[in-house]
């Protein structure tokens, strides 16, 4: 099967030392894909490489088979949940549909087809008795099923989400991956996280990042290996692969 997404020795570094080094990965279609580290590990960088929002210093890296910078209208994203600023007039339905721009072009407004994939999504996000309320009104779980919303509105191939249940309870952290978890039924999910034990429940793959990167099966990790990876992961601030 082929790769819908490649990274073949892919470095980079913003000025500095070098965030990633030599990553290799290929994530087949379908794949429902963890990427965790530490702090600074490298996996916000990692997701703007495959989004083509940053080029590699050296290697290649390949989204459905193109530059990363041609297949991003089919490849959803949800940001990193507190660098996105809310203060804004705008309506939960005008957000979701901002997803439509990659797709359908900004110039004419948006067509009715726009408004009824935009209307499938916010009832598949249980966020459609939302639509008319201002964003700045959300809860921080309401928030984040709008973004995922907003990112399922361009029908992507790829869905990527950096830290989707970062500042949110547990209750709706399950809920939320629990619709991931339909979801990966009909395309690719990359979702980066902290707790390696929880999205073990959900994700086929576990790749671990600290500036190198090294992929655990999900069947490799249970009982004393997701507390082992957890401590690992947790101290790895000074912790290198070998
Ligand atoms: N725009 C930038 N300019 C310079 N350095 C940056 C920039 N963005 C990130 N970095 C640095 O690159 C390294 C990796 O950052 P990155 O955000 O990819 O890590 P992360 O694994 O997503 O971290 P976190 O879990 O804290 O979100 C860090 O040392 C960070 O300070």
């Amino acid at each position: 099967m082929t790769a819908v997404v490649s990274l073949e020795d892919v470095t980079f570094s913003y000025s500095g030392p070098k965030v990633l080094d030599r990553i290799n990965l290929e994530i087949s279609e379908h794949e429902f894909i963890g990427l965790v580290g530490p702090n600074a590990g490298g996996k916000s960088t990692l997701l703007k490489m495959m989004l083509g929002l940053l080029k590699p210093l050296a290697g290649k890296v390949r989204v459905l088979g193109d530059k990363p910078e041609r297949s991003c209208t089919q490849v959803g994203y949800v940001p990193q949940y507190p660098l996105f600023s809310r203060e804004f007039p705008i309506t939960v339905e005008q957000t979701v549909l901002m997803g439509r721009l990659g797709v359908s072009g900004m110039f004419g407004g948006y067509r009715r087809s726009d408004r009824e994939v935009a209307r499938r999504v916010m009832l598949e996000t249980e966020v459609a008795d939302l639509s008319s309320r201002q964003l700045c009104t959300l809860s921080g779980g309401q928030l984040q099923r709008v973004l995922m919303a907003r990112a399922l509105a361009c029908e992507p191939r790829i869905l990527m989400l950096d830290e989707p249940t970062a500042n949110i309870d547990m209750r709706i952290e399950t809920e939320i991956f629990d619709l991931l978890k339909k979801l990966s039924s009909r395309m690719t999910i990359i979702v980066v996280s902290h707790d390696v034990g929880f999205i073990s429940g959900y994700v086929g793959r576990v790749a671990c990042l600290n500036r190198t990167l090294v992929c655990h099966p999900t069947a490799a990790i249970d009982g004393d290996t997701i507390r082992s990876l957890y401590e690992a992961d947790v101290k790895m601030v000074e912790h290198h692969h070998h």
